[in-house]
């Protein structure tokens, strides 16, 4: 069995290795020339899985994306073919959900203001939007929640419309796929009309995909309303973001809002779940075979944590702000968006961090993503 797969995925030799010959590319250059033999392909976003390279691999059974987005998989023609392809629901939604609330938490430090009481409201509340209302709840924020298809299948949850969570939340979250056609097309959502119905002091977070928003329009909303205040991790034309819009931002990172290193073990290990027959595995090990131990595994607090003291503790975890120097620093390098991808800060989900502290706050800690026990001694280690 041969599988070519991005080499950006983690632990492919441990999680495939044993059963099947790995090759491995670049994934932007994964195409017609590398998948002549193939019988897996696995890939991640960057690889356009498209007419052309399914054409070119007369021997593909399967084809898994280590993602929950597929705009990049020509599925129709995976499926005219009769190639089944799997992507990785959900693998990466507490990876998203920490990444908005760590940005969150730094954006509201630099401004001096409070989180609790303020409206967040959640555009797609799927796998990464839920987690971020979860958390955003936690933290005593009011959370408004706009999801078209949701609402139509019956989920029930309370939905407001676009136009109502655009103009009564503080913070606006985008957490839908990229999706071109269809009464629920997302391509510019947010164009200039909508980003004009927001409050002119809101602050808006895409952590989804970059074309989801107007990135010419956000520029001129930006430069018109200068309190607006943006948190951007996708752009318009990847791996070339506009310059200018990256410079307008507060917190601007390369698209990696899904990188932890349990989300990208996750979506491997589910498509190695999904590829359990094709491989002919008696079992697939646990995903923990695969974690590795987290440098800094338990904290410490001797008081209940204030707003900064939560901002500390997720910074801990993953260093936003680093990643955003890092960013700035390489922005407008050719290829500095795909380097700088890969050589993202390594980041552990929140779990991986046992909180010890104030039996009172053990329930925020724990909404909040973290592992916990109760401090048995109430006034700290
Ligand atoms: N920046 C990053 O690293 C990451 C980006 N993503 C992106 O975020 C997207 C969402 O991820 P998940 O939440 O895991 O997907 P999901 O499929 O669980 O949720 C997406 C939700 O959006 C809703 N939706 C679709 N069209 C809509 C519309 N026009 N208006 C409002 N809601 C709409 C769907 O009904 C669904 O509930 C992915 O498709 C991917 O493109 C996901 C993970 C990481
Ligand atoms: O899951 C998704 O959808 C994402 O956006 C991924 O986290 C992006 O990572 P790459 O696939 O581009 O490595």
């Amino acid at each position: 069995m041969i599988i070519v797969a991005d080499e950006n995925m983690p632990a492919l030799d441990a999680m495939f290795g044993g059963h099947a010959e790995i090759r491995t590319y670049p994934g932007r250059e994964i195409g017609p020339d590398q998948v002549g033999d193939a019988e897996i392909l696995l890939v991640r976003s960057v690889t356009r899985v498209d007419p052309a390279l399914i054409e070119a691999a007369p021997r593909l059974k399967f084809v898994g994306t280590a993602t929950i987005g597929f705009d990049h998989i020509d599925t129709r023609a995976l499926e005219a073919r009769g190639i089944s392809w799997s992507n990785a629901p959900g693998c990466n939604a507490e990876a998203v959900g920490e990444y908005v609330l760590t940005a969150l938490l730094t954006l509201a430090e630099r401004l001096g203001v409070p989180l609790k009481g303020r409206t967040l409201g959640v555009i797609g509340a799927g796998n990464t939007g839920s987690a971020t209302a979860a958390r955003a709840a936690a933290l005593g924020m009011r959370v408004l929640l706009n999801d078209p298809p949701k609402q139509r299948g019956g989920d029930p949850r309370a939905f407001v419309d676009l136009g109502t969570l655009l103009t009564q939340s503080d913070v606006v979250c985008c957490h839908v796929p990229l999706s071109r056609q269809g009464a629920d097309a997302t391509f510019h959502l947010l164009d200039a009309a909508r980003l004009g119905l927001m409050k002119a002091n809101a602050w808006l977070v895409n952590a989804c995909r970059g074309e989801v928003v107007d990135n010419g329009a956000l520029i001129a909303h930006k430069r018109t309303h200068p309190e607006c205040r943006l948190i951007l991790d996708v752009w318009e034309g990847e791996p070339n973001p506009m310059a200018e819009l990256v410079a307008l931002a507060e917190i601007a990172t390369p698209h990696i809002a899904g990188y932890s290193v349990e989300a990208k073990l996750r979506g491997n290990w589910l498509l190695l779940s999904r590829l359990g027959e094709t491989l002919a595995l008696d079992e697939v090990p646990p995903l923990t075979t695969y974690l590795p131990q987290a440098a800094i595994s338990t904290l410490g607090l001797s008081a209940p944590a204030a707003q900064s003291d939560l901002a500390r503790v997720a910074r801990l975890v993953y260093d936003i702000d680093a990643q955003d120097r890092r960013f700035r620093e390489w922005s407008g390098q050719v290829g500095g968006f795909d380097r700088q991808r890969k050589a993202h800060l390594e980041r552990r989900e929140f779990m991986s961090l046992t909180i010890v502290g104030p039996a009172e706050q053990a329930a925020l800690w724990s909404q909040l993503g973290f592992n916990t026990r109760e401090n048995l001694h109430g006034t700290g280690l």
